[in-house]
């Protein structure tokens, strides 16, 4: 009967906890009230649906007696993979309740609530956060991007100023395929029209593109990128309620030509006044890289070194 009550306990713990973390993220990240509020209900409702005294729960308590105890909590890379981990923790906590508890059927409404919310809270953290600590890779080829996935890239951009919108659409279905095995996000540069038709998750485009049209065709849940060489740009940009800017290009570079560098100076300015995520993007190699991270980016882009994605995140990640 203890060691039953040791088991329910765990478990009731484990269900408010990670109930916590997904309702914090609702509250302080997305400032989303409703959905703050779902969440705490949720939670508060686990003692009155089971019908067992605290102080029964609390007296069984034996952490130190927990075999599981020493596991270190996983290092999570971003948002998705929070929000993902602890939906996953709650759900499955309320099953183990609804297993071993007398009155645990109760439960069984709780859990499809929580597998419901998961999905809303899973796309709210993509638009929040569509990159953090990453490399987001850009190129015309498809191979390319595969390759970036491959190597942990989890965004990539179809960049392709050559081909006609049925070759990029093409292009793009052959690296959406990768999405059966790898969680990444899917932009295309310009072309907005394809993101219903292929089904990606966002489109990038440049101050020569009505960036409010754009969010009105593409609809308030996929990703919508913005490019930007100035702070009154990054600040319009965040009127303008597009997901994420891009910052550049900080050097000189044979990819964007014409385009005058705006040195790290902006890198700087952007990380200490916009709140958007940014991407720091032009120029950057390995010989320069730190200095933009130092600069306050965490996350970079790159064309034409696309093929040090592996050791680009092993700074990122993990210095
Ligand atoms: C992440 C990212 N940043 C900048 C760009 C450049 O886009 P844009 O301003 O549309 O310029 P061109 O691609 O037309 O040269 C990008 N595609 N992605
Ligand atoms: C496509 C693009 N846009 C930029 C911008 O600042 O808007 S810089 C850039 C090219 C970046 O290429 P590379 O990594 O080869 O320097």
């Amino acid at each position: 009967m203890l060691k039953t009550r040791r088991l329910l306990d765990a478990n009731v713990n484990r269900a408010r906890e990670g109930l916590r973390v997904l309702e914090d993220i609702c509250r302080f990240i997305f400032a989303d009230l409703a959905l703050t509020e779902e969440l705490k209900t949720i939670r508060h409702s686990l003692r009155d649906l089971l019908d067992i005294p605290d102080a029964l729960l609390v007296a069984s308590r034996g952490a130190d007696e927990d075999v599981a105890r020493e596991r270190p909590v996983p290092r999570r890379a971003d948002l998705r993979q929070i929000v993902a981990a602890n939906a996953k923790r709650a759900a499955e906590a309320l099953r183990v309740l609804e297993e071993f508890c007398p009155r645990g059927s109760l439960l069984k409404d709780q859990r499809y609530k929580v597998y419901d919310l998961e999905k809303i809270i899973a796309v709210r953290a993509r638009l929040a956060r569509p990159f953090d600590h990453d490399v987001y890779v850009i190129s015309a080829d498809p191979a390319v991007l595969l390759d970036a996935v491959r190597n942990g890239s989890r965004i990539v951009q179809l960049r392709d100023k050559e081909s006609g919108v049925d070759v990029v659409c093409q292009k793009l279905l052959s690296v959406k395929r990768l999405k059966e095995s790898h969680d990444f996000s899917l932009i295309v540069n310009d072309y907005p029209e394809l993101v219903a038709r292929v089904g990606l998750d966002g489109v990038h485009v440049g101050q020569d593109t009505d960036a409010a049209a754009v969010r009105q065709a593409i609809g308030a849940d996929k990703i919508l990128g913005l490019t930007t060489h100035n702070i009154e740009q990054a600040k319009k940009a965040v009127e303008l309620k597009v997901n994420y800017i891009s910052a550049g290009p900080i050097w000189a570079t044979p990819t964007k030509p014409r385009r005058q560098p705006v040195g790290l100076e902006y890198v700087r300015e952007v990380a200490a006044n916009i709140e958007l995520p940014f991407v720091a993007i032009g120029g950057i190699d390995l010989t320069n890289v730190r200095s933009v991270l130092d600069a306050g980016a965490d996350t970079i882009g790159v064309v034409r070194s696309a093929g040090q994605t592996a050791e680009y995140l092993r700074l990122i990640r993990f210095e």
